[in-house]
């Protein structure tokens, strides 16, 4: 399906993540509009300035918002506004920053366009995702995070890196949350259609040390520069895209799980209309135990903002 031209892209906070994401937006050649917003008015000027010198590779432009009415009206609207990780601090801890941050932000762009689709970036993301989709009053299939795309797409890295084949040839998923209760779906890890556990190279590995590696490499980056924001520009300028294509491919995102009555990060089928259905992944009984872990937490921080 041709994506419509151009499309509208608000990016709420033009930060290292919000400006990563324009730049993997306009590098992806997608013909977007791109709408920069930020409480520091100057910072997102600044940005536009800078990303606009990149646009001839492309067909996007950028911009800065007029108001805050006119990004609730864009088609896709990117939320990454919010408080930063300190070294060793963990996403959860950022949630009361967060979410005061969350509610400022969606109550400047009402009305929001009925046919927006909200992508949720700041952490913590599930939980931010069931304040926005609250707040927004938008249907839940309209609003979804970037959840646990980027802890997997880690983790095929390193799987690839041990079987020496391409990482979009490993499926392989972190699900339940883009936090410390994430975990890996290794029985359901496929490469070339074959168990990825049937490898070699898995036969005795130590997942638990690989699923560990995956977790911290968020809190290295931070430790090392102070911020991660290269792979959740890939991430979320893939997501848009399959959004404003109608692609349909299946990314772990965080999304409205009926059967879990939250948010949480699996994967699902992304079109234009946002998030069409979850997959069912199959679990074994511990994943499916750390699974459970997961969404509790998830919910006993979610029900504090209903
Ligand atoms: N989901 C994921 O995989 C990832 C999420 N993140 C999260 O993204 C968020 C942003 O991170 P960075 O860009 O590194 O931080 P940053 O500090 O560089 O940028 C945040 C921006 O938000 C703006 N902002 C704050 N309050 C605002 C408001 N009410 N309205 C509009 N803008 C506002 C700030 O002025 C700032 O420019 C953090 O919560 C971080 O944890 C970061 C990396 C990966
Ligand atoms: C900061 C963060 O959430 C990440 O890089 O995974």
């Amino acid at each position: 399906m041709p994506a419509p031209t151009p499309a509208k892209i608000a990016i709420i906070g033009s930060g290292a993540v919000g400006s990563t994401i324009a730049f993997s937006l306009i590098m992806n050649r997608l013909p977007a509009e791109i709408i920069l917003s930020d409480i520091d008015t100057r910072r997102a000027g600044g940005e536009a300035l800078d990303l606009s010198d990149a646009t001839f590779v492309s067909s996007s432009s950028v911009r800065v918002a007029k108001n805050q009415q006119e990004v609730g009206q864009c088609d896709i609207i990117v939320i990454t506004a919010g408080a930063k990780q300190k070294p060793g601090e963990s996403r959860a801890n950022l949630i009361d920053r967060n979410y005061h941050i969350m509610q400022s932000v969606i109550k400047g762009m009402q009305p929001i366009n009925p046919n927006a689709k909200i992508i949720i970036v700041a952490n913590p993301v599930e939980i931010l995702c069931h304040i926005a989709q609250k707040l927004s009053g938008l249907p839940r299939n309209q609003v979804f995070g970037s959840g646990t795309f980027l802890d997997s797409a880690r983790l095929r890295l390193s799987v690839a890196e041990m079987l020496n084949v391409h990482e979009s040839s490993v499926h392989c998923y972190v699900v339940g949350e883009h936090g410390d209760n994430q975990l890996v779906a290794w029985s359901a890890g496929r490469v070339g259609g074959a168990p990825l556990l049937s490898f070699d190279q898995f036969k005795n590995a130590d997942l638990a040390h690989i699923a560990h590696e995956v977790a911290r490499k968020a809190y290295e980056i931070i430790d090392r520069k102070g911020a991660t924001y290269y792979g959740i520009g890939a991430c979320v300028a893939s997501l848009a895209e399959s959004v404003l294509y109608h692609s349909r491919r299946v990314f772990p995102i965080s999304c409205y799980n009926p059967e879990s009555e939250c948010y949480v990060s699996v994967p699902a089928v992304l079109g234009n209309d946002g998030v069409q259905h979850a997959v069912q992944l199959p679990l074994d009984d511990k994943e499916k135990a750390a699974f459970d872990e997961a969404v509790k937490s998830i919910k006993s921080i979610t029900e504090k903002y209903n």
